[in-house]
């Protein structure tokens, strides 16, 4: 009919029908989980996408890759010629613990992705922060994006992404032309991701999740991937110099919190490996945990090992974090596009490899 062909205009860019709009956008941390699903989504849309990342790790016709450190502006620059959108989702892995390498990609480096947007004629930047930029260890309860910047943050990442996101929503600047918004997922989840199910899976491996921390009735968020994807993009799309978003952070979640064990239990029975069952005091853990992390400081000269409970997981493990995404709702139009049920379904099997037995 009629009505679905012009559907199909507006909701598509690719249409042929249409004189093509140029969409021509750059992913800096593409090659990473999230930037691969962010790209993979901007294909789907129309999008024509460079990449830049300090490795590759896929080829996708419609991608340019500019392999390169962020923290290099000639490098950068090229990759934004003539790129009018910007997503920033680079970051070094929060388990690497290393602060000098936190300050230089997130801090230092995210002013030079800024200097690079500014020189480049970059109109818009959205950037990929964190809901732990709030979190300093105890209970946030429905969390909105005014709760101030921890003041004690957990650790050397979440006091970087604080930093980071300061950075570029102060670098708003209407009269320039230049438009900034901050994405702050939480316990982002889904198929390729490097962190969360591997980690529950090497330490289900090594017996090692038999216990549940506190008494297990902690909520949390945990998002699954393509609608964190799915809020950067409204985010981008709806950035313009008359809209409220511009220099503001939003939550991004499944609107869906759910007990952080039942969760774990979820996706280790999906995968053939038991739940735990056994509570431990949040407090013993959490001491347990801080005197591992001395003893790897003190063993270091000699020998280095990487605990699986540090005190930031146990933290993350025991306690309330899950936040509201009703500004996201209000001013962007959010509404989580895959459900946690389902999310979990498709993570699960994503993962045939990492099955008990396999
Ligand atoms: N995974 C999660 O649960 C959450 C992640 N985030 C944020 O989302 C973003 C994406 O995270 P993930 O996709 O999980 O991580 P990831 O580690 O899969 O991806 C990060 C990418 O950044 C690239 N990168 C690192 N240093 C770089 C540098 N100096 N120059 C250029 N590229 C560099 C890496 O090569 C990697 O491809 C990060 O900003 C992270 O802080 C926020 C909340 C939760
Ligand atoms: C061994 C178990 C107690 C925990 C295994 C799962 C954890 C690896 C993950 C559970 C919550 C996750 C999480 C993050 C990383 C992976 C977990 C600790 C982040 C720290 C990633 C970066 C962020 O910005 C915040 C995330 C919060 C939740």
């Amino acid at each position: 009919s009629f009505y679905s062909w012009w559907q199909l205009c507006l909701g598509n860019n690719r249409c042929d029908c249409l004189p093509q709009v140029s969409k021509r956008c750059a992913v800096i941390g593409g090659s990473g989980f999230l930037g691969r699903h962010l790209v993979e989504k901007l294909l789907d849309r129309g999008y024509s996408v460079s990449v830049f990342d300090i490795r590759q790790s896929y080829e996708l016709p419609g991608v340019t890759f500019h392999q390169g450190d962020l923290c290099d502006k000639q490098a950068l620059l090229s990759a934004l010629k003539d790129v009018s959108l910007v997503f920033h989702c680079a970051s070094p892995a929060p388990s690497s613990d290393d602060r000098l390498l936190f300050e230089r990609v997130n801090i230092r480096g995210t002013q030079t992705v800024i200097q690079a947007c500014l020189d480049a004629g970059v109109q818009k930047l959205v950037l990929t922060s964190s809901a732990s930029v709030v979190f300093e260890g105890t209970d946030v309860k429905n969390g909105k994006e005014d709760l101030p910047y921890a003041k004690k943050p957990i650790d050397y990442y979440t006091q970087t992404k604080i930093e980071q996101e300061k950075l570029v929503l102060e670098a708003c600047n209407k009269p320039k032309g230049f438009l900034t918004v901050a994405i702050r997922p939480h316990g982002i989840f889904g198929p390729r991701d490097p962190q969360l199910v591997p980690t529950l899976v090497d330490a289900a491996r090594q017996g090692k999740m038999k216990f549940i921390i506190g008494d297990g009735t902690n909520l949390v968020d945990f998002t699954y991937v393509e609608n964190v994807v799915h809020g950067h993009i409204l985010a981008a799309e709806h950035l313009r110099a008359d809209s409220p978003i511009c220099g503001k952070p939003y939550h991004i979640t499944n609107d869906e919190p759910i007990r952080f064990w039942d969760f774990m239990s979820e996706v280790l029975v999906g995968l053939g490996y038991p739940a735990p069952r056994f509570h431990l005091p949040y407090t013993l853990v959490y001491g347990l945990a801080l005197l591992l992390l001395l003893l790897t400081w003190i063993l270091r000269p000699v020998m280095s090992f990487k605990p699986t409970f540090t005190p930031m997981r146990v933290a993350l493990a025991g306690t309330y974090h899950y936040y509201s995404c009703e500004h996201a709702k209000e001013h962007l139009g959010y509404k989580p596009v895959v459900s946690l049920k389902e999310g979990i379904a498709r993570t699960v099997a994503s993962y045939p490899h990492l099955r008990r037995g396999a």
